[in-house]
């Protein structure tokens, strides 16, 4: 029997559209084969929409949006310092409302280097490694405010929440992660010898969920040490926990260490199903690149494939993986067309 899954699509602005065109040809073509019918609604949302109507996200998009099984989003911003939209407020009013909204507290962001694809790093070794990023407190609540701003004596707050619920809850997906996998090792990444209130409890709550995971090695390493690594041995991580901005930072990092940002894919995660996952490339919406068709989509159709991994369509999604190394492995240097790259993958998929 075919199952049907109700999908939201967010092509978003910028090269957004042009990647999760591409994505969808590639899901549309997937899903047959995996007895999938994907049922799927198109959102209109993001900075050209704001800057045409001035709405950014309604409570009847946000719980149309939660009405559906899985989110596809391209990306959604402008251009950086754009002076008719106000900083963040597609960023904040958008993405992380929805991700807030919808509780997506593990965002996940696996990084390989497939074969065939050029490394910056000269000995990369067998790169292979995700980062569990939280996705739902940290610096990214909102919880901060200005004083006397535009004065010489004005006082700028971004405090970061770190509840010890929100902590335990990713820490524990990690683990569990990290079980399942080869090398079963777990990398806390903070920042404990100077943010010691937040970085004690995120060390405790590894030390204790540890005890319940003796097959599993722990490690831990603060931010700066870890962006040393990232470039001079990124094969010695496995699963990385992190809050979410160290998350952010580290998670573009190993984009450009591992083929770049266009292949870097994302899912975030409500484990509970009580909502809607979503699944986006990492990248942005890269308004010096859009429009022209020069835009990677590897990103989003990996992204595709996170998707149907997290629903149990582990072989599709396996497809999807193996279309794209080939397609990666074949590419060569000379530039393609977003559709052609879009196009290679479906052709050896078909
Ligand atoms: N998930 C999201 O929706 C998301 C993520 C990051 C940034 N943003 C927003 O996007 C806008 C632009 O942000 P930014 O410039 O800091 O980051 P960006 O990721 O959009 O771009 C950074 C650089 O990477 C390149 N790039 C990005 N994606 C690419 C792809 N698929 N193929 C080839 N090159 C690619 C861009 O051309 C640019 O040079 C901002 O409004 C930002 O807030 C949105
Ligand atoms: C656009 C921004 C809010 C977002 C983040 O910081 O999480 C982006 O950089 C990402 O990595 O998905
Ligand atoms: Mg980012």
């Amino acid at each position: 029997m075919s199952r049907t899954l109700k999908l939201a699509v967010i092509p978003g602005d910028g090269i957004g559209p042009e990647v999760i065109a591409e994505a969808v040809k590639v899901l549309d073509v997937v899903a047959p084969s995996a007895d999938l019918v994907i049922e799927k609604t198109q959102f209109s949302l993001g900075a050209d929409r704001y800057l045409a109507t001035g709405d950014v996200l309604s409570e009847e998009d946000l719980t149309a949006i939660a009405s559906h099984e899985a989110i596809l989003l391209g990306a959604v911003g402008g251009k950086p310092g754009d002076p008719r939209i106000p900083a963040g407020i597609i960023e904040r009013g958008l993405l992380l409302k929805l991700r807030f909204s919808l509780d997506h507290y593990v965002n996940l962001r696996p990084t390989t280097i497939f074969p065939g694809v050029v490394s910056p790093l000269a000995n990369p070794g067998d790169v292979d490694f995700v980062v569990v990023r939280e996705g739902t407190e940290g610096p990214y609540v909102g919880n901060g405010g200005a004083l006397r701003q535009g004065t010489p004596y004005e006082i700028a707050n971004e405090l970061s929440v770190n509840t010890a619920h929100g902590v335990e809850r990713v820490v524990r997906y990690a683990f569990e992660l990290a079980a399942k996998r080869d090398r079963k090792k777990l990398t806390l990444v903070h920042k404990t010898n100077v943010l010691v209130n937040a970085g004690s409890l995120w060390s405790r709550i590894v030390d204790a969920v540890a005890a319940e995971y003796p097959q599993v090695s722990v490690d831990y390493l603060h931010i700066d040490a870890a962006t040393i690594f990232f470039v001079t041995d990124p094969a010695r991580f496995d699963v990385i926990v992190t809050d979410n901005l160290f998350g952010d930072i580290l998670t573009d990092l190993a984009a450009a260490i591992s083929g770049g940002i266009g292949l870097a894919a994302s899912g975030n995660i409500n484990p509970t199903n009580a909502f809607p996952s979503m699944f986006e490339p990492v990248h942005g919406s890269a308004p010096d690149i859009a429009g022209q068709q020069k835009a990677d989509p590897t990103a989003a159709i990996l992204s595709v494939g996170l998707l149907l991994e997290h629903f149990g369509y582990a072989e599709a999604a396996a497809r999807i993986n193996d279309a794209v190394a080939t397609d990666l492995s074949e590419r060569g240097s000379a530039p393609r067309r977003t559709s052609e790259i879009g196009d290679a993958i479906v052709a050896r998929l078909s």
